[in-house]
């Protein structure tokens, strides 16, 4: 295993669900950890706990829909530890609705946090990557990245898009940095709290009942950073086994 002492890893939308997961595993392997999101409250109480337990956080509020929000985030890592190894574009919303409800408001801000935010971060992270001429860009789709159902239109463009950019990176810099997307299914977490369609909201309250801890897809984030750096985990589904899509 790579010697997790050494790998600076940031990861947005820390504060809850996957993100706080992640930390919470990779701030237990040694990893050392930038963490950001809006609500520093969460943030600053993990990184807490993770120190306390004896790993490596510091945090940073983001708002990955700024370029200049991200840039920081970025910096802060820097000038903390010197370098970024990886950063998880994590940062997601999931309102779903029908598109004849039409909430352009909601479809604007799943583009711009889903598609944006992945694209902010790996414009702030890459210049860097390239000097180092090493890093690793992880970025969070969705099965929804691989199969469209009602009220999930524009949700699901947005994870086919994180697939689409990623492949693209890979292709243009796959030579010194690796990248990885990773797909999970129905997972516990807070996102279904972003969907106000009451259609739409109670039929993601049933289809939830079968998600698969938090900690799944964090073990599958941290075996993909784990592997040497000649070895890209291009992608991984993560789903529970019961799930039909
Ligand atoms: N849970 C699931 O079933 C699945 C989740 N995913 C994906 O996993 C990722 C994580 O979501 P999940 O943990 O489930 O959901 P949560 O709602 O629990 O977490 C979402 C995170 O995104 C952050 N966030 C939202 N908007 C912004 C913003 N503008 N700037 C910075 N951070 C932001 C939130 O932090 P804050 O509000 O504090 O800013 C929060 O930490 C998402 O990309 C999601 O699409 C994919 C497939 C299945
Ligand atoms: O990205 C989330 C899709 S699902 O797991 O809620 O279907």
């Amino acid at each position: 295993m790579t010697d997790p002492a050494d790998k600076v890893v940031l990861i947005t939308g820390a504060s809850s669900g996957i993100g706080e997961a992640t930390a919470r595993h990779l701030g237990a392997r040694g990893f050392r950890l930038m963490l950001g999101a809006r609500r520093v409250d969460r943030l600053e109480r993990l990184a807490d706990e993770i120190r306390e337990s004896g790993g490596k956080a510091n945090w940073r509020q983001l708002d990955v829909t700024s370029i200049d929000s991200m840039r920081g985030f970025v910096t802060a890592a820097q000038e903390t530890y010197g370098r970024v190894d990886v950063i998880i574009n994590n940062a997601g919303v999931m309102p779903l609705s029908k598109l004849e409800v039409l909430k352009l408001d909601e479809w604007n801000r799943m583009i711009d946090v889903n598609i944006r935010g992945v694209l902010h971060g790996i414009a702030a992270v890459l210049p860097v990557m390239q000097d180092q001429k090493a890093g690793q860009v992880i970025n969070l789709s969705s099965i929804g990245g691989h199969a469209v159902s009602p009220t999930a239109a524009v949700y699901c463009a947005t994870k086919f898009a994180v697939g689409a950019i990623s492949e693209g990176l890979r292709q243009e810099v796959g030579g010194d940095i690796r990248v990885t997307v990773i797909s999970p299914g129905v997972t516990e977490s807070d996102l279904a709290d972003s969907i106000t369609d009451p259609t739409a909201r109670e039929a993601m309250r049933a289809f939830r009942e079968g998600a698969i801890p938090a900690e799944a897809i964090a073990r599958s984030i941290a075996f993909a950073i784990e592997q040497p750096a000649a070895v890209d985990v291009s992608e991984i589904i993560v789903r529970p086994t019961a799930s039909p899509y």
